[in-house]
């Protein structure tokens, strides 16, 4: 039997800079039951826009190290290699993305992370809409909206406890770049978002709704996959259908999607429709 192709729900999660986009897409992930699960088996996957920054220039590190490089202009971004990844993720590959080291400001040589298929993933980062063609492969568009002060107080702790720099250049690489292409860049693409989250992890109730329509989504789909299963692309699961009992073809169905995270009485409905 053929093996099936996923193609999967992909979500893309913008906003402000420690907004709480990462927080947010961790939120969800634990709602869908997939905090534990470990990399090969997991249905949810989070990716984030930081590891798409592109390499700098000799000239352009020197300048990093000393606050003075943007990195929140979408010029940082390898919006190419942005592109190829989320279309390859849609095709059902598997892929590799690089490490980011916000510490030397470039991608961590020899290390890389392999995202395995899954049903549902959640592409994260300040500009992940500002790019039209990436913007258009999202099914779901979520902004993080969480207002700029609260955004500061956290991003400066963070950064100086996780990306080691100093209060100075935290303070000053604020006012220089990350404020200004904030305004510019990032908050004018709030209007393509299909839901705003305020306050972002603390809005349970709006990440609550998100769940809810991902899981409709996902068991919507499966049932028209298996509504359309043709003898010749799944025999097994077709022929336990049309000549099996009802348990050999929930049986059969069951192990086809065993590893999903869509709601398994949909089974039980299909069979009574086929029968
Ligand atoms: N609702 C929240 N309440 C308190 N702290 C939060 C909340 N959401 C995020 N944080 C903290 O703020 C920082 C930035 O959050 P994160 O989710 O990484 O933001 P982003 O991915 O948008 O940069 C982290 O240290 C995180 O623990
Ligand atoms: N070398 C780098 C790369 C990025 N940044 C900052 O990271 C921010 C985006 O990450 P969030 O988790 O906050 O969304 C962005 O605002 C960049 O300024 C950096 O400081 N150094």
């Amino acid at each position: 039997m053929e093996s099936e192709v996923k193609k999967p729900f992909l979500i893309g999660v913008a906003g402000g800079t420690a907004s709480g986009k990462s927080t947010v897409c961790k939120r969800i992930i634990g709602k869908l039951g997939q905090a534990e699960v470990n990399d090969q088996q997991r249905q949810v996957v989070s990716i984030s826009q930081d590891s798409f920054y592109r390499e700098l220039t000799q000239e352009e590190k020197l300048r990093a190290q000393k606050g003075r490089f943007n990195f929140d202009h979408p010029d940082a971004f390898d919006e190419k290699l942005m592109y190829t990844t989320m279309k390859d993720i849609l095709e059902g590959k598997k892929v590799t993305i690089n490490s980011y080291d916000y510490r030397t400001n470039s991608i961590c040589p020899n290390k890389t992370v392999t995202i395995y298929p899954a049903d549902v993933v959640l592409f994260e980062g300040i500009l992940v809409f500002y790019f039209p063609e990436i913007r258009e492969l999202f099914h779901m568009k979520l902004f993080v909206d969480t207002d700029s002060d609260t955004r500061l107080a956290r991003r400066v702790p963070r950064d100086i406890n996780e990306r080691g720099r100093d209060l100075d250049q935290v303070l000053n690489q604020y006012m220089l770049f990350v404020k200004p292409a904030f305004e510019e860049f990032c908050s004018p693409t709030k209007k393509f978002a299909d839901v705003i989250i305020p306050r972002g992890a603390d809005n349970t109730v709006a990440i609550d709704l998100i769940v809810q329509h991902i899981r409709d989504f996902l068991s919507n789909r499966l049932s028209l996959d298996a509504l359309t299963l043709s003898p010749t692309s799944t025999p097994a699961l077709n022929g336990a259908a049309i000549n099996g009992s009802r348990d050999e073809f929930l049986q059969s169905a069951l192990r086809r999607f065993s590893s999903s995270v869509i709601n398994r009485k949909l089974f039980t409905i299909l069979y009574d429709r086929h029968i």
